[in-house]
């Protein structure tokens, strides 16, 4: 397929593609990507294959601003990973949802909830969480040591405060491990043998796939779900509250307020429960591998250590001994240390986008034609690839703050930086992220 079309590619292993060490279980997609980034310096663009779908991987942040910002239009949604009629968690949530316009009104709906108003009214309960996180770990220290496991204990706050934010369900998984809901979305977030299954047989033989039946999350965990989100809608309509969090906005998106307690109709609550399920999802995932990541660097480096913990102590005095939310977005350093964070430790590995008419990306460069990207097919962008490419970022496997500095950002070519994606379909989690992990970090 890119041999016909003159574009540089990958040679790929039959049935497989480029990714049979991913399915084997050896390797990250990020990784295998990040080398075939890295093998093809010169070039704006390389192909490659998932199974037998051919993939454009797109090297250039031009075409990469182009693509994601100024012809939206044209690539307005992600790839299917699954066929949608398989499994309605996955397939029904925000960012499956192919249908620009549903998608569009959504998007607008869902926005209200990360302005900083409501991220302020929430501090309290954010603070809440972060207080039992702080006192499990003063309780574990002996005087001297806390010895804790942290991407485990980082687990377990993240359930505390996805359960709540969007499924309305407390938890305390801090102090009581064994808690359903903390089991549950261990389950859930688990790279199963399900979920690999799922993914490869998806793109292979969608056929078979279908025939079987299988899903991308086990009946427990669906069911499981879909039975919280019934009760805490029912808790609502109930109560007749509507509040500014993610269960009301969807509510009054899908108009649920009309219904009467006990006769919620099936499609919205799948609808809404999809939603939810993958912004918990989104945030439990890169809250708990960022942080975890956080303590490490931390650890690996105690002049940035001191020099954060001066600065939050600065602070805090000039805001008399108070974390607000105004204390944390007055701190330039912790800023350029989160900047630095997601720079190097990417959680989410590829962005994609899907064509949804053919799209001509014109010959620039000696060597290079004109290129067709037909309607349905997709592209691929490593953030990993671009923030570790030492022509954007001197020493890049460094961790260095300062590279954000005030003094030194100009150096940041524009789109060379983009932990929370590009363009109209970028991460809507990108404030909220800040505002959780400063905290944490207290
Ligand atoms: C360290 C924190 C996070 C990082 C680095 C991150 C990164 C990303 C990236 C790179 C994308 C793809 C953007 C694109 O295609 O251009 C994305 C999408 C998304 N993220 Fe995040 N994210 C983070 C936290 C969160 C949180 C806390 C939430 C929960 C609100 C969230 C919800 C989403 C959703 C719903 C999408 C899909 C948006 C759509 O298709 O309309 N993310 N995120």
């Amino acid at each position: 397929y890119w041999k016909d079309r003159g574009v540089d590619y990958v040679n790929p292993l039959y049935y497989f593609g480029s990714f049979y060490e991913n399915i084997l279980r050896c390797n990250s997609r990020g990784d295998i990507l990040h080398d075939i980034y890295n093998k093809f310096p010169n070039k704006r663009y390389v192909g490659f294959y998932n199974c037998f779908q051919p993939i454009l991987l797109i090297r250039d942040i031009e075409l990469i601003k182009r693509i994601t910002v100024k012809d939206h239009e044209t690539f307005h949604s992600h790839s299917e990973f699954i066929p949608p009629e398989l499994d309605s968690l996955w397939s029904r949530n925000i960012v499956a949802l192919q249908d620009r316009k549903l998608w569009n009104n959504l998007r607008s709906s869902l926005t209200p909830i990360f302005t900083t108003y409501n991220l302020k009214s929430s501090f309290t309960i954010l603070q809440q969480f972060s207080n039992n996180f702080v006192n499990y770990l003063v309780n574990k220290s002996d005087g001297k040591n806390i010895i804790v496991e942290m991407k485990e204990i980082t687990q377990r706050f993240s359930s505390d405060i996805t359960a709540y934010y969007y499924f309305g369900a407390k938890c305390d998984a801090i102090n009581n491990p064994d808690n359903q809901v903390h089991r549950m979305m261990g389950k859930a977030m688990m790279l199963s043998f399900l979920n690999t299954y799922t993914n490869v047989m998806g793109k292979l033989c969608p056929k078979i796939l279908k025939w079987t039946g299988a899903r991308a999350y086990s009946q427990e965990v669906r069911n499981f779900f879909f039975d919280i989100m019934k009760q805490s809608i029912k808790i609502r309509l109930e109560n007749k509250s509507s509040t500014s969090d993610v269960i009301s906005a969807l509510m009054r998106f899908y108009k649920a307020e009309e219904y009467h307690i006990n006769d919620v109709d099936s499609n919205i609550l799948e609808d809404i429960t999809a939603h939810a399920f993958v912004l918990l999802f989104s945030e439990y995932e890169s809250v708990t591998s960022i942080l975890s990541l956080i303590w490490y660097e931390l650890t690996l480096n105690p002049d940035i250590q001191r020099k954060l913990y001066e600065e939050i102590v600065d602070t805090l005095e000039k805001f008399g001994g108070s974390v607000s939310y105004d204390a944390i977005m007055s701190m330039g350093y912790l800023d350029n240390f989160f900047d630095e964070i997601l720079r190097l430790h990417q959680p989410n590995s590829i962005i994609d986008r899907r064509a949804m008419r053919d799209y001509i990306i014109e010959a620039e460069n000696p060597g290079e034609k004109d290129i067709i990207i037909e309607k349905g097919a997709t592209i691929w962008i490593l953030q990993k690839g671009i923030q570790m490419d030492p022509d954007y970022f001197s020493n890049p496997e460094t961790f260095d703050p300062d590279r954000f500095s005030n003094e030194n950002k100009h150096n940041i070519k524009n789109g060379a930086n983009m932990p929370f994606g590009s363009g109209p379909r970028s991460c809507p989690g990108n404030r909220e992220f800040y505002t959780n992990y400063c905290i944490s970090i207290f």
